[in-house]
Order: structure tokens, then C-alpha cells, then sequence
């Protein structure tokens, strides 16, 4: 965590940019397209303008795997392309990728993190651009070693998911599973705690981060406390509806942040809100719109954001 601190407080800025494309929140003139190798090209030519735009305003990317997966095999390269693009600008790059599974099955999902067993001897330094991914802890720590194994030999994160920001989240992740009322949130933040507790770097935190949504701020100062040396990762902040003022709590009062805040719509969607836009306009105008939404957006962000950390 060492290193996404450093890039946070190098920009000033706690925020994340999600990286989500989808075909409704592209402008037209990139998706009146013939194929679905066009439409991955659109979804690449939209994410390095929203990276030329936010970089030295924002951190961190955090493009969200299934958006590219929805497009088969050329999605899934546009998602390298975009992560190799991301790193090359000195952004910290953060997969969204939810993986969960034990043994050699987490192992060689685990090879977007590192060189893996699964592709035996074979040279893999350049398939994967990740500095972190997110991962699922349903499945216990055999679940999360593997991940935390090729963290470790690559110097790089994870984030499992502690609390996370969808309405439904309560039905497992609110319910009591120990005698004094610990919910699975809670207890699932001690594990993150025990589980980090010997990869611990200069800030104090620990190489596993927690996903801890931005829309239930009742869980937050609980969390916070609970998590003492755990950095968190924050979504649902902006199209969600959380707030800046959600999130404060999820701050820790020392100068690393402690938290950072990931907003995907709500930066790359902006240009729906710019009533410049015409459907008539060229491709390249619809991209610098786009260019110029999101790098609006962004330093709103972040403005609201360093309101209520000072
Ligand atoms: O792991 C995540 O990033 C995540 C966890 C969570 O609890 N809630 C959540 O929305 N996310 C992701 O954060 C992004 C939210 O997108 P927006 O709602 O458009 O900002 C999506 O990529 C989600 O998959």
C-alpha cells in the first residue's frame, strides 16, 4: 500500500476513476459501430481520453473486468491495453476483478498479480498491468492466500471485499454470526486485519486492502476502528448516492488518506450532463467532451472530498 499512498498524496487526491465503459454511457458517435472489434477499439479510445484528462488530477484507475469481458476475447485486450496504458502514465491501477476460488484455481487467477504456476515457465511479465485487484472472501483464507502469495512476491495489493455498497448486501454481509451480535461485516473485518497482519508497510497498513461501500455511512466509523491497519477502498460514491460527507468517517486522521473513493459513472458519464454535446458532432469532439467532463467531474470530486477531510 506503500506505493498507492505515495501516488494518492502526490495528487492531493483520495479519488478513484472507475474505468466501466458500457455502450450506454458512450457517446453515439463511438457506438454506431459495425462490430464488436469497433466497439472495443470505441471503449479504448474512451479510456485513454479520460486518462490523458484526470492524470495528475487523480491516482488511481479502477477498470471493472466484466465490462470488457462482455465483449469476448478483444474486450478482454482492451482491458490489457487499458491497464498497460493506465500504468504507463504512472497511475496506480487497480483491477476490479472480484475473483474467488482456493487452491491452484485462485492461483492462476492470482497470475494477474504475478508470473503463475498456471502458465508453467513461460515469460508473463507483460500480460497483466495490475498493481491490485479486488477479490471475494466467501470462501475463507484458502480463498485469499493464494492472492496474498502472489501479492507478496510481486510487491503488490489486494482488496477483499468487506462491506459492500449494493442495497442487498444486508441479507449476508449484516447478519449476526457470533454470540455477541459481530455481524459478517465486522467479523470478516477482523479476518482482513489477521489476515494482513505480517505485510504490514512504512504507513502502517497492511497488502490487504477492504472494499467498504460509501453508501451505508451507519457502518463506517465501526469499520474504520475495526480496520486499523487496513487502507480501504470506497465505491458507490456519486451514481450510488454516496456523499462526501457519507464517507468522512472512512478516513483515518493520520496524513495517508487511510481511504480512497472510487467513482466510475459519475466521472466517465459526466459528458451526458454537458449540454455542449450534439449528436452531430465528430468523433474526436465527442471525445474531448468527454475529455473535458470527466476532468470536471473529477476535480468536483475531489474538491468535495478534500472539504470534508479538512
Ligand atoms: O469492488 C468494487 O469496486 C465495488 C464494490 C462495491 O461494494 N460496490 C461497487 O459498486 N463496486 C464497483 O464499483 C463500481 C461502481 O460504479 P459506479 O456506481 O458507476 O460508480 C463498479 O465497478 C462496481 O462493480
Amino acid at each position: 500500500m506503500d506505493r498507492l499512498i505515495t501516488v494518492l498524496k502526490k495528487v492531493g487526491n483520495p479519488s478513484v476513476v472507475g474505468l466501466d465503459p458500457k455502450p450506454q454511457i458512450l457517446p453515439q458517435q463511438l457506438t454506431q459501430v459495425e462490430s464488436v472489434q469497433q466497439l472495443a477499439q470505441s471503449y479504448l479510445d474512451f479510456n485513454r481520453s479520460i486518462i490523458d484528462a484526470v492524470t495528475g488530477l487523480v491516482a488511481v484507475v479502477k477498470p471493472q473486468i466484466a465490462m470488457y469481458e462482455a465483449l469476448g476475447p478483444v474486450g478482454l485486450e482492451v482491458y490489457c491495453k487499458t491497464t498497460a496504458y493506465a500504468s504507463s502514465k504512472g497511475l496506480y491501477v487497480l483491477g476490479d476483478v472480484k475473483r474467488g476460488d482456493i487452491g491452484t484455481t485462485a492461483a492462476a487467477y492470482a497470475s494477474h498479480l504475478a508470473g503463475s504456476p498456471a502458465v508453467g515457465d513461460l515469460e508473463t511479465e507483460d500480460l497483466w498491468h495490475e498493481d491490485a485487484i479486488t477479490v471475494n472472501p466467501f470462501l475463507g483464507y484458502d480463498g485469499i492466500h493464494p492472492f496474498l502469495q502472489a501479492a507478496e512476491k510481486a510487491d503488490k495489493d489486494i482488496f477483499v471485499l468487506c462491506s459492500t455498497s449494493n442495497p442487498s448486501s444486508s441479507q449476508l454481509q449484516a447478519l449476526p454470526c457470533g454470540p455477541d451480535g459481530t455481524t459478517v461485516s465486522q467479523h470478516l473485518a477482523e479476518l482482513i486485519e489477521l489476515w494482513g497482519q505480517d505485510s504490514r508497510g512504512g504507513y502502517g497498513f497492511s497488502r490487504i486492502g477492504a472494499v467498504v461501500g460509501a453508501t451505508h455511512p451507519d457502518r463506517a466509523s465501526d469499520l474504520r476502528a475495526r480496520l486499523p491497519h487496513t487502507f480501504l477502498l470506497v465505491p458507490g460514491y456519486g451514481a450510488q448516492g454516496g456523499t462526501a460527507a457519507d464517507v468522512a468517517a472512512l478516513f483515518t486522521d493520520n496524513s495517508s488518506y487511510g481511504a480512497s473513493i472510487s467513482s466510475s459513472r459519475g466521472i466517465i458519464a459526466a459528458w451526458q450532463k454537458d449540454p455542449s454535446y450534439r449528436p452531430d458532432m465528430s468523433r474526436t469532439q465527442a471525445l474531448d467532451l468527454v475529455a473535458k467532463a470527466a476532468r470536471k467531474a473529477a476535480r468536483q470530486m475531489r474538491d468535495d472530498l478534500t472539504a470534508v477531510l479538512n
